[in-house]
């Protein structure tokens, strides 16, 4: 059964005028004048939306930098006195207040195209307590004031050290806890932590930097080696900062795109972290043959693919010239809004990044001569509106999908829920789902009546059940199947919602003719075609079965549309099993014939802050397996590059073998070979067969954490042989092969309840089962990261607890 939650969608509109919105915002590090209404209009008439505004003066500045200094003095007194043998060392200083001098803003109606922008010379991380501990209280009072002024975001500078390893990562503590800290000294306020998509770019000469003020018996990393470059470093600081900060909903990304971007799995890592900016510097942009600053096209498809999260990043140029009009009022010459000339936005002739290498040439040659001027002061801007301009239209899953990316769903109870109208409005418009029902349905009618099989009608024509028919899409692609290959068939349909019975009654009077046969029943209910009023549609070509013993006939071919987002989490095992005694022994077949259920470990922490923020009032939320169309996600398994490895972990086939069946009935109600608690879940074990478990191994080349998993499924509607199998599939990698924008089905999400974190080079072990109690289905699931200490040998670093839905299982 598809998701009947998803949404309602409106017709489409004739023309798709929809492109994302860049919002696009100018940052100084050094901003010379405070910005006042009169900067701000005077920055919106060139185009831009906000401004970035530091929170502190020079004149603050100051003050910090005389406080240090006349501590430091009376700290040495101190050390050369005697009284350092007799008392402790004089506590640090505290920085008093500010004053008006000490700070540019001020409440008032600017501030809402304000971003704040902490101040970068100071340097948690120091290993000095003096100056991490005088950086953490710049750091709150700047927040406080923030605040208190109204500003909505702040940008946080990044840690000044990023080692990850085993080595030093002091630092980086100290740096996690003064955000989270400070996270709740702002308690209103967003935070965007700057910080390098890879590498650490060294703030090099910062006038008053308290860096090379830390004392040196403090400073752990004088005359650091040279390392190579990890990719995955500063992805690994922010994972530790959010985890300090309980993965807190007002934390989010600043993040600095480089010159030459990274790896793609790193890209996509940070496509899944919530990211508030991208910022730009003049050094991520080459320049075109009319020297007009362009992005690389790699960098242009990045900013396609993050432009179209849920919440689009904003767009921050940093340090690309002042304002123009500001410092020169006779240089106001274009807007942004303007269109450029075409070489001002041709790309660069080389579309390829410089080598390392050679870009740190580049850098260098670039920084040693005088900085020309640039020809219009707004070209970075006028270039990024250009962009925006030019964003590819959304694709049909995309304009189906909007506003649905990472929406947690609750699950279904299909079997006591009736669906609404509306819902089965939603599956119907599929643009492929019924079109390969259909096929398959004509597929099963012509290998019938080429195989000679005999039907199951006094008339010869073959009988059709479509269970659980809904409003009746199935019911019109069966007769349309029957029409188009001349094979008559006998139509029934089974549905149990009252609601949908009288729209399939009113169906069948206005149009299919009145030739199907509606029942109103619980599929498991019905006892089969009852032999008296039904005609065929159509002429018989077979008559070969015997007159039934009992009043009731028997199904040929029995279709049914019972499949949940991981196949069989809305029952239709049960379902199916419950029917199949309506089913012609010998030759009936199921349309689907089998269906599958696969997984994936992902990296996905929205989600899991969305669910940590549920599981405040709802015990049940950690432990629910969602409904979700998953957008902001990273795979950390990845077979071929950049391909996601996913695994099948069980099948269901349709019909199962009377023996099967024949066994689960013996041990309903306590009968003989179970009852009792045979089965370890409790009941009689009559739904034994249906449990499932499987334990999949997952090797991860990066280090991530694991949110949880993934789930699809595929499904096999008919097996025609050498014709072909027709399938369906929601596997991002098989989906396309499979059947090409299908829209009925999101995938479903197992959370972890805490993330698991693993380093590089590790496997994860996924142990999922599928449990019942003859009463109901749940899942349980678990995680197990290893890493190899040996050729032979691994060593488990850690697991997850064990997630289970038993609580909110599918009745059945
Ligand atoms: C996902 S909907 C599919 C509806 C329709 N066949 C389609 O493809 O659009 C599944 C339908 O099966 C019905 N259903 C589920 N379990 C059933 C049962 N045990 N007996 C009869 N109908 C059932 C539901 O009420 C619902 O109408």
């Amino acid at each position: 059964m598809a998701s009947p939650q998803q949404p309602v969608i409106d017709p489409p509109s004739p023309v798709d005028d929809f492109t994302p919105t860049f919002y696009v915002g100018h940052h100084e590090s050094k901003r010379p004048l405070p910005v006042t209404d009169f900067v701000l209009r005077q920055a919106q008439d060139v185009g831009y939306d906000m401004l970035t505004s530091p929170i502190t003066s020079p004149h603050f500045h100051s003050r910090v930098l005389t406080l240090i200094s006349e501590y430091l003095s009376e700290l040495s007194l101190f050390e050369a006195s005697d009284d350092a043998v007799t008392k402790s060392t004089p506590p640090a200083p505290i920085i008093p207040p500010l004053t008006p001098v000490d700070t540019p803003l001020t409440p008032g109606d600017t501030v809402s195209q304000l971003i704040a922008y902490s101040s970068p010379w100071i340097d948690l991380c120091s290993s000095d307590p003096l100056i991490s501990n005088i950086s953490r209280q710049v750091l709150n009072i700047e927040i406080a004031y923030t605040s208190f002024c109204g500003v909505g975001n702040i940008i946080i500078p990044g840690p000044r050290s990023y080692s990850s390893g085993s080595t030093n990562n002091d630092g980086l503590i100290q740096y996690a806890r003064a955000i989270q800290e400070a996270l709740t000294i702002g308690s209103y306020i967003q935070m965007a932590i700057h910080i390098p998509m890879y590498g650490n770019d060294e703030v090099k000469d910062m006038t008053g930097d308290l860096r090379p003020f830390a004392r040196d018996h403090h400073s752990a990393a004088k005359g650091k080696s040279i390392k190579e470059i990890d990719l995955f470093e500063t992805w690994d600081a922010w994972n530790l900062i959010r985890s300090v900060c309980k993965y807190n909903s007002r934390l989010s990304v600043a993040l600095g795109l480089p010159r030459q971007l990274p790896i793609e799995s790193l890209q996509s890592r940070w496509f899944a972290e919530p990211l508030r900016l991208l910022s730009f510097t003049p050094s991520t942009f080459l320049k075109n043959k009319g020297g007009h600053p362009v992005l690389s096209k790699s960098h242009q498809s990045l900013i396609t693919r993050y432009m179209r999260l849920k919440l689009p990043p904003w767009l921050l140029l940093c340090d690309v010239g002042p304002i123009p009009g500001l410092d020169d009022p006779l240089h106001r010459t274009s807007t942004a809004d303007g269109f450029p000339s075409p070489t001002a936005v041709a790309d660069a002739s080389r579309s390829v990044s410089p080598t390392p290498a050679e870009a740190v040439d580049l850098l260098s040659k670039e920084s040693q001569k005088p900085r020309p001027k640039h020809k219009d002061p707004a070209a970075h801007l006028i270039y990024m509106r250009y962009l925006q301009r030019s964003q590819p239209l959304r694709t049909a899953i995309e304009k189906f999908g909007s506003g649905y990316q990472d929406y947690l769903q609750a699950p279904l109870q299909p079997l006591t829920d009736n669906l609404e109208s509306v819902t089965y409005e939603v599956f119907e418009k599929d643009p492929v789902k019924y079109d390969w029902y259909e096929r398959a349905i004509a597929q099963a009618l012509s290998d019938w009546t080429e195989q000679r099989k005999p039907t199951s009608s006094p008339s010869g024509a073959v009988v059709i059940a479509v269970a659980g028919s809904g409003r009746g899409p199935l019911v019109t692609r069966a007769l349309r199947a029957s029409e188009m290959t001349g094979v008559p068939v006998e139509l029934w349909a089974v549905e149990k919602n009252p609601n949908a019975y009288v729209l399939l009654q009113r169906h069948n009077e206005e149009d299919w003719g009145g030739v199907v046969k509606v029942v109103k029943s619980d599929m498991r209910a019905w006892k089969g075609p009852l032999r008296s009023t039904t005609g065929p549609i159509g002429q018989a070509i077979t008559t070969t079965s015997p007159a039934p013993a009992s009043p009731y006939g028997r199904v040929d071919i029995l279709i049914s549309e019972l499949l949940g987002s991981f196949a069989d989490n809305e029952l239709s095992p049960e379902c199916l099993d419950g029917v199949q005694h309506v089913l012609a022994p010998q030759f009936g077949i199921s349309i689907p014939s089998s269906y599958t259920a696969h997984l994936t470990p992902v990296l996905a922490p929205r989600l899991h802050a969305d669910i940590s923020h549920r599981a405040i009032t709802d015990n049940t939320a950690t432990e629910t397996p969602y409904v979700v169309m998953l957008h902001a996600i990273d795979y950390l398994a990845t077979s071929v590059p950049d391909h996601p490895r996913i695994q099948e972990a069980w099948e269901f086939v349709h019909p199962l073998p009377a023996t099967t069946l024949a066994v689960a009935e013996a041990r309903r109600g306590g009968g003989v070979s179970g009852g009792g608690g045979g089965s370890m879940s409790g009941g009689d074990g009559a739904n034994e067969h249906n449990t499932r478990s499987v334990r999949l191994k997952f090797v991860c080349k990066d280090r991530g954490v694991v949110n949880g998993l993934a789930g699809y499924f595929e499904a096999v509607l008919y097996d025609g042989g050498e014709a072909g199998k027709v399938e369906l599939s929601t596997r991002p990698d098989t989906i396309d092969a499979k059947s090409k924008d299908m829209i009925s089905w999101f995938p479903i999400f197992f959370p972890l309840k805490t993330p698991l974190y693993f380093p590089d080079d590790s496997e994860l072990e996924v142990s999922i089962w599928r449990q019942t109690d003859d009463r109901k289905v749940w899942y349980e699931w678990l995680v197990e990261a290893f890493v190899m200490v040996g050729p032979d040998k691994r060593m488990r670093l850690g697991m997850s607890e064990m997630g289970s839905s038993r609580k909110v299982g599918c009745l059945m």
